[in-house]
Parts: C-alpha cells; structure tokens; sequence
C-alpha cells in the first residue's frame, strides 16, 4: 500500500501509524511524506509541506519500483499535493484510491492564507474525490472540507456527503456521522441508493481514528476484500486500537496499532 501522509513524531498519526497499520495487516507500507511538523500527543506546533516535485518523484520512484495494489492519501497541506496525488491516481488508475480527509490544520502552516486553503479544498473536490474508490470523512471535521457555499452550515453533513458522490467518489464512509439519538455511527454511502450502516462506536471524538481506519481499509481493499466487509474490518481494528490505547505523553492517546482486527 502506497501512503500519503504527513509525518507525527510522536508515532500517534501520520506515517508512522500508517507503517504499524499495514504490518498489522501483512501489507508492506511505502510511503510519501507530505509535510514535517514539530508537535507532540496534543499540540501541532509547526507543519512544513514537502514541496510538489519531491512529493511526486518520491511517489513515482516507488510505483516503477513495487506494485502497489492502494493508494492511501492522506495529510494534505496543499493545492499541489492534491493535484500531483490526482496526477498519479489518473495514472494509476487501476489501483482503487482511498482519500481520508479527517481533521484539517493547513491554516497552522507558517503565511499560509485563506486562499492557500480554499486552493486545497477546490482541488481536492475538481481532482482527488472524483477518482476516488473510496473517501473516509470524519463527519466533526467535514466542515472544515466544505465547498465555500456550504461553509457555516449547521445541517449540511448530509448535503455534503452527497456532493462527494455527486462528484464521482465510489463511495464514501462517513465517521461519526451525527444520528438522531446522539450516539455516532459509521455509515457507507454507495451510489444513489445504497446506503449501510455500521455499529455504534463508543469511542466517539478521538480524532485519529479516521486516519487508522482509512488506513487499515486501504489494507484490506488489497486482499480484494468487498468494500462493506473492509469497512468493518477496519472499524473493528481501530476500536480495539484506541480502547487499548495508551497514555504516553501528557495530551491524547497513543493508540494499540499492533492488534488483532
Ligand atoms: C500535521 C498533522 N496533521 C494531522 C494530524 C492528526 O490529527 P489529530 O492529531 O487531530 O489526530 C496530526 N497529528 N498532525
């Protein structure tokens, strides 16, 4: 499995997750570093893009070198990234793309402004979700990946998601997906109608879940595993990790990445 992400010192997100992931799951991971950022269990400090060429020579030394049987891009930080990732999915695109897009802190880059952002999110929507096999979404961070019309909009988490399909996503898992008696529910949104559910999830606004899940679905779509039955694979996986998870700094948890799914 091939991962876009951006590198967590701390081994809590990012890449370093991704490698304990896909061993846990009997994948090789190989990976392109998006951004370096200086942070710790709580606080992102410092996030430094990769720049664009390194991005892509990096992605495609590795695709001429190893097949890779799914793409895992996640740790955006700009317009660039989306559109040389888009680049490499068009050319690839035999090899089912999962796009994550979780918590979203491109506004903690030094000078970046307000139309560096809304560049990422348009190419993101015009490139990256229509070559999608998959995009997870955490639904408590979709805002911040909102078209600019659907910003600021307190019941737009449905019209959202239904844009993702509009936009030629396959199919997009929505996390914690806000239901009507509170509790938070996973969904999988396939095509006009089809439309499942997955359990409830106790572990409701730990952030790092989106990240571990898309991660382990990329996994277990190279087994060629049916979409609904790698979703929960991966659900289950990242509950286990994150109730096992441990207190190793001073802010979130670390969660048990090595763990049966
Ligand atoms: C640069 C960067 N991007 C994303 C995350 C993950 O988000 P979270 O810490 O909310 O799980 C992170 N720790 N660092």
């Amino acid at each position: 499995v091939l991962f876009f992400n951006h590198l967590d010192p701390t081994g809590r997100s990012g890449l370093g997750g991704d490698i304990l992931t896909a061993t846990q799951f009997g994948c090789q991971a190989v990976t392109v570093l998006t951004a370096n950022t200086v942070q710790d269990t709580g606080v992102i400090e410092e996030i430094h893009p990769v720049n664009d060429e390194t991005l892509d020579n990096q992605a495609r030394c590795l695709l001429e070198d190893i097949p890779v049987h799914a793409i895992r891009a996640g740790g955006l930080y700009s317009a660039d990234h989306a559109s040389v990732i888009a680049q490499i999915a068009a050319d690839y695109d035999n090899v089912p793309l999962v796009l994550y897009l979780g918590p979203q802190y491109a506004s903690v880059i030094e000078d970046s402004t307000d139309d560096d952002i809304e560049a990422l999110l348009l190419a993101t929507w015009e490139t990256l979700i229509p070559q999608a096999a998959c995009v997870v979404v955490d639904c408590s961070y979709l805002n911040l990946w909102a078209p600019e019309d659907e910003h600021d909009t307190d019941s737009s988490i449905p019209v959202i998601l239904q844009a993702i399909l509009a936009a030629g996503a396959k199919s997009c898992l929505a996390l914690f997906y806000p239901s009507p008696d509170e509790a938070h529910q996973h969904i999988l949104l396939e095509g006009e109608s089809r439309r499942m559910a997955f359990g409830f999830f106790p572990l409701a606004g730990q952030p790092e879940s989106g990240d571990m899940i898309s991660a382990a679905l990329a996994c277990e779509l190279t087994r060629g595993k049916a979409l609904t039955t790698a979703c929960e694979t991966a659900i289950t996986y990242a509950h286990k990790a994150l109730a096992d998870g441990r207190k190793l700094g001073m802010s979130k948890l670390v969660a048990q990445r090595l763990q049966k799914p």
